[in-house]
């Protein structure tokens, strides 16, 4: 089983595997760093499940519920898609991280058991990559250049946005907003999926453009946009206030990303019965005739496909959220410098 993880903090990524299928899976852990000899790097005291949960925790086929146990460990109960069988397999994660002195050495223990295959226990330091360093650097150039612009993700839903725009604004210091979260904030705390229930989307893309008029005056932020948020002109204008970056990614990638995760929480995209992946990407080809347009007005554009040819990947999906957000950070500096 292969396993990812990342350590937001530090935006280390992890690799760590044992014999067998592989599976990839990215679990973000972050927390204090440094924060005095001795103690904890990452661990779980002062907060509680819920805010990791929302804050700290990705994987790549979603989580199912995730609690703390007593002492600097957390336990992850989720379901891992093996992408090379195709069955899911129920797997119980638990991550302890062990107390550590001084900076940049968090130790973490993870113990990997599940239906089909036997407990296992991989132990691995955390290690600096070299796509680390370039992400970085990159970002230590481009800041400045921004001049404390924003940074506006747009793209197809599942296209990456949280997950890149997570790492870009720990990177350029930036903070970091996703519009969907804005939007149900303003109506209560609504998921949109009950927003489009109850209102309408006409009320929930009125919703959208306030709440990006609002950002459009703010500085530092990266903000994930809702993937219909290209389609009204209004939106541009706020949007063009900073630099807005298209993530590019084939329909068929986001077709298996989504169906991974399931549709409940897309309400453009969700079906009751039927083929998931086959009526996914229908509604997203369908989408996509409607707005591929709408998308060119980005001033950035982020090709998977063209990542995945320039590091000679066959296929897009071996492509990292570190690797994306280096090009979105390279495409931004040609951008700032024509
Ligand atoms: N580079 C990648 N490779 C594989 N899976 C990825 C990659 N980036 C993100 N994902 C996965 O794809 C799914 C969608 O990612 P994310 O939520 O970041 O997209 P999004 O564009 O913000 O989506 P939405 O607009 O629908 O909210 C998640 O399950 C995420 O873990
Ligand atoms: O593509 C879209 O139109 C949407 C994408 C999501 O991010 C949400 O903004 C909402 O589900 C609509």
């Amino acid at each position: 089983m292969c396993i990812m993880l990342y350590k937001i903090t530090e935006l280390r990524e992890l690799t760590l595997k044992s014999k067998g299928f592989c599976d990839v899976v990215a679990v973000v852990i972050t927390g204090e760093e440094d924060v005095g000899g001795g103690s904890t790097v990452a661990g779980t005291q002062g907060m509680d499940a819920k805010a990791l949960h929302s804050l700290h925790l990705r994987t790549w086929v979603g989580s199912d519920s995730m609690f703390t146990t007593p002492s600097n460990s957390m336990r992850l109960c989720t379901r891992f898609e093996n992408k090379r069988r195709v069955n899911m397999l129920k797997c119980n994660l638990e991550l302890t991280i062990k107390p550590v002195i001084g900076r940049r050495a968090a130790g973490l223990k993870v113990s990997c058991t599940s239906q089909n295959s036997p407990a296992s226990i991989l132990e691995s330091e955390t290690s600096t990559t070299e796509e680390d360093l370039v992400l970085k650097k990159k970002s230590e150039e481009v800041e400045p250049c921004l001049s404390g612009r924003c940074i506006y993700l747009v793209g197809m839903m599942g296209s990456g946005k949280t997950t890149i725009g997570h790492i870009l604004s720990e990177v350029l210091g930036y903070s970091f907003f996703d519009s969907d979260k804005l939007i149900e904030q303003s109506v209560g705390g609504t998921a949109v999926a009950d927003i489009f229930k109850l209102h309408g989307e006409a009320f929930f893309r009125h919703n959208e453009t306030e709440v990006l008029h609002k950002l459009s005056s703010m500085r530092r932020l990266v903000i994930s946009t809702g993937g219909g948020a290209v389609i009204r002109p209004i939106n541009w204008k706020y949007m063009h206030k900073g630099i807005s970056v298209f993530i590019d990614v084939p329909l068929d990638a986001l077709a298996q990303r989504i169906t991974a995760v399931g549709t409940k929480s897309r309400p453009l995209l969700h079906h009751e019965s039927g083929d998931a992946y086959t009526q996914t990407l229908n509604r997203l080809s369908k989408l996509w005739e409607e707005r591929s347009e709408a998308y060119t007005n980005a001033h950035v554009r982020v090709s998977l496909e063209c990542i995945a040819a320039k590091l000679g990947h066959g296929d897009v999906c071996c492509i990292s959220p570190t690797q994306i957000a280096i090009e979105a950070l390279i495409q931004i500096e040609e951008y700032l410098k024509k």
